[in-house]
């Protein structure tokens, strides 16, 4: 148990007691003992997840079941605001994922003439395999006027590019973008919106929420050990994705090396998040066998067209009797295979999203894409540059939100987080 989740009110089974000096012993849940985040996965999904290790919890970590995602403006001018807010907001995070109340008193047991420093809404719930991921956006470093604010101008890696316009984005500001962005996942949507919720909170006068965005039914396997889901299309996501055990590709492809530079990158990565509708109400009036061909996959059993099993290579020059290729050149797994793109992959950890329907009588559905690597310039842009060009799926979707952030490597026990970019 580290020294942070030693301290707060536990959730299960003390709230009622008075005062933190009763919380640390005993708990409703066994408590975790030090390993790697990503290592960590509990036996059953109510268990914590390591908040300290080399990489931040909540990239490699098995993706849970939800999300609660949102990027917040800092509205603080002074760099010592930002500074004291990341190292509250560091210190709730690991009592939130080691399922404790933040605060001394947490959410009932503080003076009843001041507002609880716990919102109380996870009372009772254990951790959830909770994990709370930070990034820093470009106007971070360097706002929409050019401006300095915090004095980190020079710390903004190169990677952290500004994207691109692609072909047919219909991004709309207000749910893109965002100088900090925080990622909570847990198996229980209760447990992720009280920690954003949460820190909104703590961040009330130097921060504000720009956006948030709720997901479901996680579109991505980051492990071997789990399953392959499915998106709103009804199509397995997740199944050529990086994961946890490829452990030397990780090194490649996601995280942050030494000679990638700056410093305080190493041991991190860059998230990209897109919002993209889905326009489910015209694909469900497609024929299956179109739908398969768009994908490139079967629809039942994931497997590359031509193929029986799921996880089967893809062969992509094999034909058809009729001499077409069996995996068409306009499908989604094609244009977005690392053998037309250079090599480069993702480890893609999005989730589905329904929020409520438009008016027009159409569901407001979708995928909140989300997707961590070692170098936006040469992984997601080149990518989605490809998919946006030719890609079958873009007369069913469109990308309407839009992100990139620099998430640094993990937090070790008394440092705070993004204490490097700092110092
Ligand atoms: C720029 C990157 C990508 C975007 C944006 C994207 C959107 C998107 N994808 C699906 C559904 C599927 N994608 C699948 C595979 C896949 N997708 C990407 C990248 C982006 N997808 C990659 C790199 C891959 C793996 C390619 C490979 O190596 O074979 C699949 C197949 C199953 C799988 O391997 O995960 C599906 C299905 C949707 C619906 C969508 C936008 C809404
Ligand atoms: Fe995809």
């Amino acid at each position: 148990m580290t020294s942070e989740s030693s301290k707060g009110i536990s959730r299960r089974g003390l709230f009622g007691a008075a005062g933190a000096a009763v919380a640390t012993g005993v708990a409703g849940y066994v408590v975790h003992s030090a390993v790697s985040g990503e290592e960590s996965q509990a036996a059953d999904n109510t268990g914590p997840v390591e908040f300290h290790g080399p990489h931040q919890a909540g990239i490699v970590t098995p993706a849970q079941d939800r999300l609660h995602f949102a990027t917040f403006d800092v509205t603080a001018t002074k760099r010592e605001a930002v500074i004291a807010l990341l190292k509250e907001w560091t210190a709730a995070a690991a009592l939130m994922t080691a399922g404790r109340d933040i605060g001394q008193y947490g959410a009932v047991n503080g003076p009843g003439e001041a507002p609880p420093e716990d919102t109380g809404e996870a009372v009772g719930l254990p951790p959830a395999r909770l994990t709370i991921t930070i990034g820093f956006g470009p106007s971070f470093f360097v706002d929409a006027q050019g401006n300095d604010r915090f004095g980190i101008k020079a710390k903004r890696p190169a990677a952290l590019v500004d994207l691109p316009h692609f072909i047919g984005d219909d991004l709309d500001p207000n749910r893109s973008g965002g100088d900090i962005a925080v990622q909570a996942c847990s198996d229980d949507p209760q447990v992720a919106v009280h920690a954003i919720r949460n820190l909104a909170r703590i961040g009330f006068g130097t921060v504000a929420v720009r956006y948030s965005q709720l997901g479901f039914g996680r579109t991505s396997s980051t492990s071997r050990a789990q399953s392959t889901p499915r998106n709103l299309f009804g199509f397995k996501d997740g199944t050529a994705n990086l994961k946890l055990e490829d452990t030397d590709k990780l090194e490649q492809q996601l995280w942050v090396q030494p000679e990638d530079g700056p410093d305080w990158m190493v041991g991190g990565s860059y998230l990209v998040s897109r919002r993209i509708r889905m326009t489910i109400e015209i694909w469900d009036r497609t024929s299956l066998g179109e739908q398969e061909q768009i994908i490139g996959r079967g629809k039942g059993t994931g497997a590359p067209l031509g193929k029986a099993d799921e996880f089967d290579a893809v062969d992509f020059n094999a034909k058809t009797s009729d001499g077409s290729l069996k995996v068409p050149a306009d499908s989604h797994v094609r244009l977005a295979h690392p053998q037309f793109n250079k090599g480069a992959e993702l480890l893609r950890r999005g989730y589905n999203f329904v929020d409520g329907s438009d008016g027009l009588g159409r569901l407001d559905a979708g995928l909140f894409f989300l997707a961590y690597q070692r170098d936006p310039r040469k992984q997601f842009v080149p990518i989605q540059q490809q998919l946006a060009r030719a890609d079958k799926l873009n007369e069913y979707i469109r990308h309407v939100g839009s992100g990139i952030f620099a998430c640094p490597g993990g937090v070790t026990p008394g440092s705070y987080w993004g204490e490097k970019l700092f110092t």
